[in-house]
């Protein structure tokens, strides 16, 4: 069975480069020479040794004006793992997913986080790679009044947290879709956005599930920001980014699901320069863990198994980027952002300007 090599990329440049050398390299990586990095809460290390999670949290600055006071926001990304094997009833799977991903979200409000995405389908294992339907049923639910809802809601209110919530979606007319649910800092839902782009590679065949989305690129005006999200494989068409730009975005998340052999090596680059080239920062989010699956059926049984990279990050209008929160381990990664920032960087580069909308649109219409 492939495990988690534990090498993450971030650790092993720190150990090999001295100080100036490491200074270089972040710079022209990163960024940035130092990476800002927050100072977490003592009960924070705490819990995050306890409950066996890595924390990490980094600020990213803008310009002071004069005019605009700064617009804060503290937002989180969380990656986990599922927690009991897939055989198990589905019920008791997902409890105790509910269970420690509850702990994490707490963690979060203690720290200030205003708005926090979840990684996609988050409440189950990642059972579309197995082709099979009707077993996993009971964990497509409904973004109203499912087992999710019910139990984000409260704590959405309790904390006055925005929580971006990735599930798969039953409608009322027994359709499966990819959605996520936005819950607003009430506990109310505000609104969803389901999967524009669904895989069709190897392993990752969703089309067979569920329709690709109709909901286009909504931007949810959240008490603490413009939010969207871009889910998973939508991160690989540039044109999913910009329209959650034009619609006025300025933290586009990516909910993601993916395996090394699925682009590890751009997924680093993919919503970086998303937000290189539409001026808001950009959050990606993979889960951890491998994922066993026994799949019978009339013709044959076997055993699948997926394990997944993590290293979620989350990167600036200019580009600057975190580190990536590891590629084994549960993780919370909290940024403190100025939103300001993206028109700053608008102003500066002028990407929107002079982008020529208008002649891609007359080309792209004449596209045979
Ligand atoms: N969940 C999902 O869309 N995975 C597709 C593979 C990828 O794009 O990394």
């Amino acid at each position: 069975m492939e495990s988690c090599t534990n090498e993450d990329l971030d650790a092993i440049i720190e150990t090999n480069l001295n100080s100036e050398q490491l200074k270089q390299f972040n710079r022209i990586f990163y960024g940035q020479e130092d990476h800002c990095e927050l100072k977490l809460r003592l009960s924070t290390l705490m819990a995050s040794k306890n409950e066996n999670f890595q924390v990490c949290g980094y600020s990213f600055a803008a310009s002071k004006e004069e005019a605009r006071s700064p617009r804060i926001l503290k937002f989180g990304l969380v990656q986990h793992s599922i927690v009991l094997p897939t055989h198990k009833p589905l019920k008791e799977q997902r409890d105790a997913i509910f269970q420690k991903v509850g702990k994490i979200i707490d963690v979060a409000a203690s720290e200030g986080v205003q708005i926090i995405c979840l990684q996609e389908v988050w409440s189950a294992p990642f059972f579309l790679c197995t082709r099979e339907k009707n077993e996993w049923i009971e964990f497509v639910e409904s973004p109203t009044d499912g087992p999710s809802i019910q139990f984000l809601a409260p704590l959405a209110k309790k904390y006055s947290m925005v929580i971006i919530s990735p599930i798969l979606e039953l409608d009322e007319n027994n359709v499966w879709w990819n959605t996520v649910v936005v819950i607003n800092e009430n506990g109310k839902v505000m609104g969803k956005h389901r999967k524009n782009h669904l895989p069709s590679v190897g392993s990752f065949s969703e089309t067979s599930y569920y329709s690709p989305g109709n909901t286009g690129h909504p931007v949810f005006d959240t008490k603490y920001g413009k939010i969207a999200i871009n889910i998973c494989y939508g991160r690989h068409q540039a044109l999913n980014w910009l329209m959650f730009a034009l619609n006025g975005a300025e933290v586009v998340f990516n909910p993601a699901a993916t395996i090394s052999e699925f682009g590890e090596s751009f997924w680093g680059i993919e919503a970086r320069n998303a937000a290189v080239a539409n001026s808001y920062f950009t959050a990606g989010i993979n889960r951890v863990g491998t994922e066993v699956f026994t799949v019978k059926n009339k013709y044959e049984e076997k055993q699948i198994s997926r394990t997944y990279y993590g290293s979620s990050y989350v990167t600036a209008p200019n580009g600057v980027r975190t580190p990536s929160l590891s590629k084994c381990s549960d993780g919370l990664l909290i940024a403190e952002v100025d939103l300001n920032l993206c028109r700053q960087v608008k102003d500066h580069w002028g990407f929107n300007m002079t982008s020529r909308l208008d002649m891609y649109a007359k080309e792209l219409n004449a596209v045979k």
